[in-house]
């Protein structure tokens, strides 16, 4: 029988609708939301799960699952030997220490003797460690940031990312221990067969990226600016330059990355552009 790779990915929270859509970028069809917790794709050797988060590390290394989309802070708490192979740029967020508003925060010798609530106890305490704070650590899965409010603990470890949630219980950040963001992570051996699935998957990814952090430019230039725009947008290998209808002036096509955009777009048009289009990329393959 052929190899089918078996995918994990969240049935429901903050990574699921960005695993689906990025499966969804790359060609690859599945059917989610329908209560099923097993998919198989209809036009890719792949079997999807949908999982709690916290357990997905756990099936990669057992080998129930070949791959799993997972964030950071999880895929380390959990400490299982998987590896990471692709970071995927969505659900940033960060694991922070927060206290009540009120509180005079002098620096984490603040939390020395103090009571801690966390569902990320490993990352905390070897952050605490290293600090050389003595501190308590007190477990639990969710709704963290409830607990200074109901004497549970003086300060809370919890994943934050608008701030909204600290906001809205009366507490505020104090130190930021860890920064997340979804990866795709593996089973350590995979035989040659699904390693060339998942070389497989990779590119594909891996140019819908590229296509998210780009854009194509199309522009018009006068003919003396020529050498100095074509500078400022080399693109993959070279800009395309046609010459127009009108004497003295031609069409410049590249591509551009979306970090250098503002400022590349400001001194291009300072030298003379005109017309300047920018479309989105939906695939880039190098
Ligand atoms: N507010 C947020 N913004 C961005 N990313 C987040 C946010 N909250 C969590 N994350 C990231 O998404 C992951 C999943 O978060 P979520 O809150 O859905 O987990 P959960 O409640 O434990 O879900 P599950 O029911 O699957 O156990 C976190 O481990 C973190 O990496
Ligand atoms: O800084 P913010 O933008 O407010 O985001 C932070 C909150 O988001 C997550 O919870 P989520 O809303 O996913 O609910 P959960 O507790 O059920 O996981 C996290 O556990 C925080 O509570
Ligand atoms: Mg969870």
């Amino acid at each position: 029988m052929s190899s089918v790779l078996r995918i994990a990915l969240q049935k429901n929270g903050r990574l699921s609708e960005d695993s689906y859509q990025l499966f969804k970028e790359c060609g690859i069809r599945f059917d989610y939301g329908t209560g099923k917790l097993k998919s198989i794709s209809s036009n890719f050797p792949a079997e999807f799960l949908f999982l709690r988060d916290d357990d997905i590390p756990g099936y990669v290394e057992d080998g129930v699952a070949d791959l799993g989309i997972v964030g950071e802070n999880v895929a380390v708490e959990t400490g299982r030997p998987v590896t990471t192979i692709h970071k995927l740029g969505f659900s940033k967020c960060r694991l922070s220490i927060a206290v009540p508003r009120g509180v005079d925060w002098t620096g984490i010798q603040h939390l020395d003797g103090k009571n801690i609530a966390t569902s990320y106890p490993n990352l905390l305490g070897k952050y605490l460690a290293e600090q050389g704070v003595q501190a308590e650590i007190h477990e639990i899965s969710g709704s963290v940031e409830i607990a200074p409010s109901i004497g549970l603990a003086e300060a809370v470890c919890d994943i934050v990312s608008s701030g909204s949630t600290l906001l809205s219980n009366g507490l505020k950040e104090v130190e930021t221990i860890f920064r997340s963001e979804a990866i795709l992570i593996a089973r350590p051996e995979l035989d040659a067969d699904k390693q060339s699935l998942v070389d497989k998957l990779l590119f594909r990814i891996k140019s819908v990226q590229a296509a998210k952090n780009n854009k194509y430019i199309v522009l018009n230039a006068p003919n003396h600016a020529l050498d100095q725009i074509t500078a400022l947008l080399p693109g993959m290998k070279s800009p395309t330059v046609t010459p127009l209808a009108t004497e003295g002036w031609s069409s410049v096509h590249s591509v551009l990355n979306e970090n250098e955009f503002w400022e590349n777009i400001e001194a291009i048009r300072a030298a003379g552009a005109e017309g300047i289009l920018v479309i989105p990329i939906e695939k880039m393959i190098y």
